[in-house]
């Protein structure tokens, strides 16, 4: 029989008796996906797919599994300060194997701290989280100490934490030695900051910002900072005249200024955020997919859009263009998603500087091949996501001194003009969160994108 209120998808959650307190599967819910991600690097997302994710989160409410990724998207945002603060708290440190116990403070503090729930009923669940957990039962008078001094001490906790970098350590050594310590800090701060919801339009952005109560980017996006409901409820949703992309991510497309009569080749479409813009921009697009199951997105988003595109599924490191070569040709490649941690913080906690060599290494193999479709004369820009010129800046350094016939050249739109002083010397395009941009806006993910014509 089902029960008033279930759900086809929720599993009834079989750890959790029903005599726990309200609220108490939410935190557990969290604890136990904070710890999935911390400890064994699983990315967020799956986890947090209401159809396929962890059985903990999909068994909650609607209502409760969004304060459930409000908690763990705060704990994530604010982990290492939290850290700091717990742990200055303590008469001596936690036991090198209480994970649990430590991801259960872990939430507990980002609601005290950060989020608004009164700090009671934190501490009175994290307690009975830890009564519950026979690991951490003998903790609980300890959580309850802690966190309670926590509370009432709030502002100088705060105020002691101001300063910490919110980043694992091996993340943010990178970025001070990359950027120097104070753009560091200013990336490290930008990411706490959610970001607005970023809408590029087919025509008249300025009109679509007046229509939907947002402002128009001086880099031709419309920004939502207060959406008046849900997305696919917005007027022009169902008429396809805007889609969803960050303003920064929006900006490579845009390189290529006017494609009107071009024949264009987007390698690593999906979900197709840029064929879009391509096609917006005049280019008769083919859209490579490797994924099936992303292409289809790709299909579905275009159909909205009612825009024309031949898309293929097709490793591009093996597809054999039929017709010719292209005037142009977009490497959008998969990379670490360093610049995107405003939202999935959880990234800095699942990738590695491995991780990032590896891909360093793919993005090469995948840029040398890129030129192969344009001819002579014809336009590559490549792009991605990652803060780190590993993945950017030393990918084009690379290939220009091993020869390949290419060379760097100037984006043929030219510099978006407010936006001059995010072009490096080289001409390339170097965004981070802490950038501002036209007259002072700020909130763009770290981008990077250089031009390259074939030789
Ligand atoms: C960063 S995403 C692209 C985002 C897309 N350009 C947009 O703006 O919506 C990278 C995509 O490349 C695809 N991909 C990775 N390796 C590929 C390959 N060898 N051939 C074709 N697609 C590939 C991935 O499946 C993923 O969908």
């Amino acid at each position: 029989m089902k029960r008033a209120g279930s759900q086809p998808n929720r599993p009834a959650h079989a750890d959790i008796p029903a005599n726990r307190k309200p609220g108490f599967a939410t935190r557990a819910a969290a604890t136990k996906i904070l710890g999935a991600v911390v400890d064994r690097a699983t990315p967020l997302d799956g986890m947090i797919d209401s159809e396929n994710g962890n059985g903990a989160y999909r068994s909650l409410s609607k209502g409760d599994q969004a304060l459930c990724r409000a908690l763990i998207l705060t704990a994530l945002r604010h982990k290492p300060q939290i850290d700091v603060a717990i742990s200055g708290l303590l008469d001596r440190p936690l036991p090198a194997g209480a994970r649990a116990l430590s991801h259960v403070l872990t939430i507990a503090a980002a609601q005290i701290l950060y989020l608004d729930v009164p700090d009671h009923s934190a501490v009175d669940i994290a307690v009975e989280q830890a009564n519950a957990d026979p690991r951490n039962k003998r903790f609980a008078g300890l959580v309850n100490a802690v966190l309670r001094r926590l509370g009432r001490g709030k502002d100088k906790n705060l105020a002691r934490i101001a300063d910490v970098a919110s980043m694992p350590d091996w993340f943010f050594n990178r970025l001070e030695n990359i950027y120097g310590p104070e753009k560091a800090m200013a990336i490290s701060n930008a990411q706490l900051t959610p970001p607005s919801i970023d809408l590029s339009v087919k025509a008249d952005p300025e009109g679509w910002a007046a229509k939907l109560g947002g402002t128009f980017l001086p880099t031709g996006s419309v920004r939502l900072d207060a959406p008046s409901g849900a997305i696919p409820e917005m007027e022009g949703f169902d008429t396809g005249e805007w889609w969803v992309q960050d303003a920064a991510a929006a900006i490579p497309a845009k390189l290529f200024g006017d494609l009107s009569g071009q024949r264009v080749i987007d390698l690593c479409a999906a979900p197709g955020g840029k064929t879009a813009q391509l096609i917006c921009q005049g280019g008769e697009v083919t859209a490579l997919e490797r994924s099936k199951s992303r292409l289809k997105r790709l299909e579905q988003n275009l159909m909205r859009l009612q825009l024309p595109v031949q898309a293929v599924a097709a490793d591009m490191m093996e597809f054999q263009p039929e017709d010719g070569l292209y005037d142009a040709a977009l490497l959008d490649a998969p990379c670490s998603s360093t610049g995107t941690t405003r939202r999935h913080p959880d990234v800095l906690w699942t990738k590695t500087i491995d991780d990032i060599e590896k891909l360093a290494e793919v993005q090469y193999q995948m840029l040398r091949r890129a030129i192969d479709f344009v001819r002579p004369g014809g336009i590559v820009i490549f792009s991605n996501c990652s803060l780190d010129p590993k993945e950017g800046e030393e990918v084009v350094e690379r290939l220009i001194n091993d020869g390949a016939p290419a060379e760097r050249t100037a984006f043929p739109a030219g510099q978006l003009a407010s936006l001059t002083h995010l072009f490096d010397t080289s001409g390339a395009l170097r965004t981070t969160p802490a950038d501002t941009f036209g007259d002072g806006a700020t909130g763009l993910d770290g981008f990077y994108a250089a031009a390259l014509k074939r030789l």
